[in-house]
């Protein structure tokens, strides 16, 4: 069953008794001027799970996921990992702290392989260290490929790939890449924003069953799709989005039926029109 949310306090499967989450947000809010983009958003993340993320457009999920990222200031609220504040922590030392990402739009750099595309993840881990290795764009300049590379470049499904430039390969290829990037940073929590835009059903499958995989790992996945299909078959527990604010939780295959996500897609004016016919 899903559950309709309360405003305040906190929300999430419960975990293991005595278990700090890996994510806290505590009252999370971040406005635009007086757009409420993100508005009071209390919820908690354990290890080990796959977490969704749904919301018609505009509801606030690309801010929820900028907002724990350090991308976007808070207005108000807590950021919480491994049970340490990080909300006044630096963007560029979240990987360092476990924290990896994929983006919207694929992201990886056309002049280098797979293989140093991923070794840019694998050196972002040792935080400090990689800062004094920056090209001159800003970017890392990868060094020898480390085992961590070799593992993602498996995990994901690339053997074959790695001296192949990003032009060279499929776009649900390139975005396996990102993926093997992500986690050769060996993070605690990897938050996926939209990781199958664009693909076909084959390889939606395969991101899918990849993060199923990773659950194995203790890694918590944050997850923002569309593709309801693709959350009720990935994720362990889901979040519905309206207007900056959680309008419900719970397993995916509830949280999609639930008569206010539905309202929220849809809309009253929609509804009502459905009623009156
Ligand atoms: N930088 C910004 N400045 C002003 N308003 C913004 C900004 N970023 C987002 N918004 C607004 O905040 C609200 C939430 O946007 P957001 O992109 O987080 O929604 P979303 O659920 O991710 O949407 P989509 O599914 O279309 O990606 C929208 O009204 C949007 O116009």
């Amino acid at each position: 069953m899903s559950t309709s949310v309360p405003q305040t306090g906190t929300s999430g499967p419960p975990g293991p008794a005595g278990t700090t989450p890996v994510l806290e947000l505590r009252d999370v809010a971040v406005h635009f001027g007086g757009v409420k983009a993100v508005d009071g958003i209390s919820l908690q993340l354990e290890s080990g799970l796959i977490y969704g993320i749904i919301g018609p457009n505009g509801s606030g999920k690309s801010t929820l996921i900028a907002a724990v990222t350090r991308l976007t200031p808070l207005t108000r609220g807590e950021l919480l990992l491994d049970g340490r504040p990080v909300h006044d922590v630096a963007a560029s030392r979240l990987a360092g702290l476990g924290v990896a990402r994929t983006f919207q739009t694929v992201r990886l750099l056309p002049d280098l392989t797979v293989r140093a595309n991923v070794q840019i993840g694998a050196d972002a881990r040792s935080g400090d260290e990689a800062q004094q290795r920056r090209g001159p764009a800003g970017w890392l300049r990868p060094r020898a490929a480390s085992p961590a590379v070799a593992e993602a470049v498996a995990r994901t499904r690339l053997e074959g790939f790695e001296d192949h430039y990003p032009s060279e390969l499929s776009y649900g290829t390139q975005r396996r890449v990102e993926i093997a990037r992500a986690i050769a940073m060996g993070p605690r929590l990897l938050l996926l924003d939209e990781p199958t835009a664009g693909m076909n059903q084959t390889e939606r499958a395969e991101i899918s069953a990849l993060m199923r995989s990773m659950r194995t790992d203790g890694l918590c996945q944050l997850l923002v799709e569309h593709d309801v299909q693709m959350m009720i078959d990935t994720c362990d527990y889901v979040f519905a989005m309206n207007s900056g604010r959680l309008i419900a939780q719970g397993a995916p295959a509830d949280v999609v039926q639930d008569p206010a996500v539905q309202e929220a897609y849809l809309g009253r004016k929609w509804r009502d029109h459905a009623r009156s016919e």
